[in-house]
Parts: structure tokens; sequence; C-alpha cells
């Protein structure tokens, strides 16, 4: 549901589908927030929008205790960012993405509640063009869980 443009999501735990398919990116794409059903697409989609409508940044937040599910939305996003403006995504939207698995790799533990939980926080910026293509991107990473490391 949502508090005014803020979305709450819960994790469902199991595959929804069709939840996050290719044909529910083109349904969102465009559409103002609250026409559709909520979804992580429609935020992505309005951060979108007002990037071209203001002409300037937009930052979206996402945060819940452990296993809320921030990480698989987070890539949900990303996923609609990349795709929304191309319909497909050229090299550097799939290098953006393919670098989430290898960051998980090197960032990622199981806990007590979490199979998969990040041990590490990030900021990752996706830069585009004044034709709303995706031109860069840049993922910051902070507050490593260092007592874990091993070597
Ligand atoms: N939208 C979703 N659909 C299906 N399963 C999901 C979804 N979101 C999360 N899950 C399941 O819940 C697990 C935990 O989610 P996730 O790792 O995103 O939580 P988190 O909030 O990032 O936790 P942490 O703070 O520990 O990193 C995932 O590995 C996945 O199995």
């Amino acid at each position: 549901t949502y508090v005014a443009n803020i979305l709450i999501a819960v994790n469902p735990y199991r595959e929804i589908k069709d939840l996050y398919s290719p044909s529910t990116i083109n349904k969102y794409n465009g559409r103002s927030l609250g026409e559709l059903p909520p979804h992580v697409y429609a935020i992505a989609d309005k951060a979108i929008r007002d990037m071209r409508v203001l002409k300037s940044s937009q930052s979206i937040i996402v945060s819940g205790e452990s296993g809320a599910g921030k990480t698989e939305s987070t890539k949900y996003l990303l996923k609609y960012l990349c795709y929304s403006s191309n319909d497909s995504s050229g090299p550097i939207e799939q290098k953006i993405l393919d670098a989430n698995p290898i960051l998980e790799a090197f960032g990622n533990a199981k806990t007590t509640r979490n199979n998969n939980s990040s041990r590490f926080g990030k900021f990752i910026e996706v830069h585009y063009d004044g034709k709303s293509q995706v031109v860069g991107g840049y993922i910051s990473h902070y507050l490593l869980e260092k007592s874990r490391i091993c070597t």
C-alpha cells in the first residue's frame, strides 16, 4: 500500500507470478502513482518522470529491518530504471545489473534472519543523459561488517 508517496511493501517470501515481469514494467511505464496497484515499479517510474520534469536528480530510499526485502526491491527498482527507457538493456544497463551478484558474493552472508543478508550499505547511482537514456552508474559501498572477513 501507499502512505502518501511512500510504498509499504511486505516480503511475500515466494515468487508471485508476473509481479515483476517485462509486461508489468510496460504496464507501469508513464503511469501516475496511484493509477495502478502499489508497486516498486510505480516508485521507479515516478522518479524517472520527476527527473525529466523537474530536471533534477531523484533519490529513492529503501529501508526496513533485516529480511524485509530491501535488497530484492532494490534489484527490481534498478531493473525498472535500466529497462523502462529502452525496452531492453544496453551494455551499460547490463553492467549495472551484473555488478550486483559480484557485490553480493563478497558482501552478503547467511544470518539467522536472512539467508542472503547484505552486510554492507549501498548507494547506487544511475546516470541519465538529456534523452533519459542510461549513460552510466556508480555503486558506493559503506559500513561493511568487517568482523566477518576471514582473510
Ligand atoms: N519481492 C520479493 N518476492 C519474493 N521473495 C522475496 C522478495 N523480497 C524478498 N524476498 C525473499 O526474502 C529474502 C530476504 O530479502 P532481502 O535479502 O531483500 O532482505 P533485506 O531487507 O535486504 O535484508 P538484509 O537487511 O538482511 O540485507 C530474499 O532472499 C528472498 O528470498
